[in-house]
């Protein structure tokens, strides 16, 4: 046992070693390393090759841990009409789709033209069609204000979105939320809203809570994890106690 650990150890701080000499994220790479290491059209080959190369490189992808804690919520909530703000690679987008229901949507927004191509290239070799998905390459700022038209095809609900996954600029969430709120595009009927820190909670999310706190009327925290904080959303006049 006492070999298994020492392996064990070597091993992380041989990645911790690779990961930090290899420098800045590359997104060119991680797309190459996906693509050509995972089987096509197996999704959880996919999310493997990409956590196979997080443990050596660095990454923007939320990995294992975080991914675990969002397919808990996923699994919880079974939303139907999801957003995410900040693709990157495409690895949180696999990770959501997969646990969608049959007739399930994910929209979910990119700053980046080049990142968003090579995201939904990944989110296409995982084996999803563009019936399931939309990538909107923009700055949320200026994509939150079209969303609607992009909900509107599921005719019949003028419902909004039940999962917000916010991962793009901690220091946009805010403003962010509250054009949704302005948009009404959260689901009166409950919305989960999901913020990530990867390291220490930042600064800006002492906002965000200031701004939950000061509407117990339509806000709570759900969890708040260390790297994750679950926020629930859902109208007054819609409100059954949970
Ligand atoms: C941390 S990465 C997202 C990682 C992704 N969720 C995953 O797990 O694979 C953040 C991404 O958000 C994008 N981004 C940053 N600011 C943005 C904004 N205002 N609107 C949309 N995307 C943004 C960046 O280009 C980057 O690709």
């Amino acid at each position: 046992r006492y070999r298994v650990k020492v392996a064990a150890l070597c091993h992380r701080a041989l990645a911790w070693a690779l990961r930090t000499l290899r420098g800045r994220v590359c997104v060119r790479s991680t797309h190459a390393f996906v693509f050509s290491k995972c089987t096509h059209g197996k999704v959880d080959s996919v999310l493997e090759t990409f956590d196979l190369y997080a443990d050596t490189h660095p990454s923007f992808s939320i990995g294992p841990q975080i991914g675990e804690a969002l397919d808990e919520v996923v699994r919880r909530v079974r939303p139907s009409r999801v957003l995410e703000l900040g693709m990157h690679c495409g690895y949180s987008s696999v990770r959501l789709l997969r646990l969608l229901p049959p007739a399930g949507r994910l929209i979910t927004v990119e700053l980046d033209p080049l990142i968003a191509d090579l995201g939904e290239e990944i989110i296409l070799v995982a084996g999803f069609k563009h019936s399931q998905f939309q990538v909107l390459t923009s700055s949320s700022a200026e994509a939150i204000p079209t969303l609607r038209s992009f909900l509107e095809p599921d005719r019949g609900t003028s419902e909004g979105f039940n999962l917000v996954l916010m991962d793009h600029d901690p220091s946009l969430y805010l403003p962010d939320l509250l054009a949704l709120e302005r948009e009404e595009l959260l689901s009166p009927s409950g919305c989960s809203v999901l913020l990530i820190y990867r390291n220490q909670r930042p600064e800006d999310l002492t906002e965000i809570l200031g701004h939950i706190r000061a509407k117990p009327d339509c806000y709570c925290i759900t969890s708040e994890l260390q790297f994750m904080m679950e926020i629930f959303y859902q109208k007054e006049s819609t409100r059954v106690d949970r």
